[in-house]
């Protein structure tokens, strides 16, 4: 008792004053000394954190940290560092698991299929990774609300529910042959030179997801210029500035110090209303036609929006107007870029395999007949074209644009394919990977539609797990895959019929295409030239 009655004594103010003066006097001159070691310290952790694998990781392969850094600050092609760093990681061991500092820090990958299939099979195990609270950020805004791509469990199910019958009744045929029509209209402008074809390819992507979304035309085939084609240009073009993704706070607290930034949310603003009006448009129009009995469209030409009204009111559930909204925008960050691209690369695969551009034009002549003059193909056209499809999945298996599937996160401590994933890992499925392994396909890099016969090299591969999963595959697989694969099976054959095409002398891909981009890929600056055949 005594002596903590002295040491308490010996704490009194007046007796730590002296001592606090000097450390203070100490702490002025010697300041700048004290930042250092903090500043040092910080930057440590941060760099251990960031180069050392957990402990709890650090029986998986990892990639080798400062050349895969590298090669993202240097915006090396998407293959490119496949080939150099994450396809000899997935090597080292035969599960195929690697572990790399990604986006969502240390994340396990997955590249052999039979991994592959347990993640995206089991969605319980594996469900999506929550994204943090960017609510407030432009692509929070625009995409991560409560959508199909970030809810999980009963939430997520009742949504897809909702949409499901969208996406299953018979597609918009017509619709996607008479957008062709429209863009051949401006290719006849730029025939026999370069034409900047990825660039028109996502003016056509464009038009397709308005109408047959929301029954919006952009008209971004005609008029590039228009104040919607531009307003939703300048959204998606602010998306991908990476000074937000890697710092959103920049763009939540700091705002009035980026213009463009804040000029890119009052555009979103305008966007958004405009989609609230025509849902609120929409709901009256259906409210009216279920009053008058009458209905203005047949199935195959009514629109996202309206057939999920439609199945709301059938009984499969309800979305409100908020989550209406967020859907629909998640149709547009889903369907328009990726097949754009994903015809884009067809483009290029056809120009740089004359023999193979020969054989699916000769199909679709034998179908649709060599008349000059432009023919849509028919719904049962569309089943009858086995070379084309066959060109269609291998240019996914080559060249798919979604190079790997959202992140998942381990809900528990878990095996997988015997090797220990600790609870609460990110874990991605790369899909470039799985499709590029030479343990898998035989001869990945050589691009060849015959793996895709009836009981050849893809069916025989089926059999290990999912080795052919451009669009994912499980619960979760894309909601639009049979939207894109309509829109591919109707533009190719009519583009085969009509033109021959070429890649110009100097062109950056005469050697293999050349990528931009990451998740999602794209064929850089894609120039083709065509020739007319009638
Ligand atoms: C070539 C074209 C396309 C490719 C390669 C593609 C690929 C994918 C992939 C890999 C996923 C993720 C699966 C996962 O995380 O497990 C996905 C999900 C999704 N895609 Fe696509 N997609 C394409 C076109 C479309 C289109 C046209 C739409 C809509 C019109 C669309 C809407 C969606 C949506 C809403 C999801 C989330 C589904 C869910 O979680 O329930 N996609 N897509």
């Amino acid at each position: 008792m005594t002596a903590l009655a002295n040491l308490t004594r010996s704490l009194s103010p007046s007796s730590i004053a002296p001592f606090i003066n000097k450390l203070m006097e100490n702490y002025k001159t010697r300041r700048p000394m004290y930042i250092s070691v903090i500043l040092f310290f910080g930057i440590y952790l941060i760099f251990n954190k960031i180069t050392r694998v957990p402990a709890r990781l650090r029986h998986i392969p990892q990639a080798k940290f400062f050349p895969y850094l590298k090669s993202i600050i240097s915006f090396e092609s998407y293959d490119e560092t496949a080939s150099k760093i994450t396809l000899p990681a997935s090597k080292k061991s035969k599960e195929g698991l690697y572990v790399v500092f990604d986006a969502y820090g240390w994340t396990v990958h997955v590249t052999r299929p039979e991994a592959a299939k347990k993640v995206l099979f089991k969605t319980d195990l594996f469900p999506k990774i929550s994204t943090g609270d960017r609510r407030e950020t432009l692509f929070g805004r625009f995409a991560m609300g409560p959508s199909l791509p970030f809810l999980n469990g009963p939430q997520w199910k009742a949504q897809r529910k909702v949409a499901n019958p969208a996406f299953h009744r018979s597609m918009p045929i017509n619709l996607f042959g008479e957008l062709t029509q429209k863009l051949f209209n401006q290719y006849d402008k730029m025939l026999d030179k370069p034409i900047p074809f990825h660039e028109l390819m996502i003016r056509w992507t464009l038009d397709a997801i308005g109408i047959a979304g929301f029954d919006f035309d952009f008209n971004a085939i005609d008029d590039p210029t228009s104040v919607w084609v531009v307003r939703y240009n300048t959204i998606m073009k602010a998306f991908s500035n990476p000074l937000f993704v890697v710092f959103p706070s920049l763009e939540t607290r700091w705002i009035s110090l980026f213009p463009k930034q804040k000029q890119a949310h009052v555009e979103l603003t305008a966007f958004l209303n405009n989609i609230q009006e025509i849902i609120k448009k929409k709901r009256e129009t259906l409210a009216n036609e279920e009053l008058s009995g009458a209905t203005t469209k047949k199935q195959n030409d009514r629109d996202l929006l309206t057939l999920m009204l439609e199945a709301s009111a059938e009984g499969n559930g309800t979305l409100t107007d908020e989550e209406l909204q967020y859907n629909l925008c998640a149709f547009f960050t889903g369907g328009h870029d990726t097949t754009s691209n994903q015809l884009s690369f067809a483009a290029y695969n056809l120009a740089a395999n004359p023999e193979i551009q020969e054989k699916a034009r000769e199909e679709a002549i034998r179908l649709l007949g060599d008349e000059p003059k432009d023919i849509i193909p028919s719904a049962d056209q569309l089943r009858e074209m086995p070379y084309i499809n066959m060109f269609i999945k291998e240019n996914l298996r080559h060249n798919g644009t979604a190079t790997m599937v959202f992140a998942r996160k381990t809900e528990e401590d878990t095996d997988l394919e015997g090797v220990f994933i600790p609870k609460d890992t990110p874990v991605v499925v790369d899909l470039y990977e799985i499709h590029h392994n030479e343990s898998i396909w035989t001869n990945p890099f050589k691009f060849d539609p015959e793996r895709f016969v009836p009981g050849g090299e893809a069916d025989q591969l089926a059999k290990m797990g999912s080795t052919w999963l451009p669009f994912g595959n499980g619960q979760r697989i894309c909601i639009g895959m049979n939207f894109s694969l309509a829109e591919q099976r109707v533009f190719l054959p009519m583009l085969l019929r009509k033109y021959e095409l070429s890649l110009p002398e100097n062109s950056i891909h005469k050697d293999k295409v050349v990528m931009n981009g990451y998740g999602v890929v794209s064929p850089k600056d894609l120039q083709i030239t065509l020739k007319r055949r009638y």
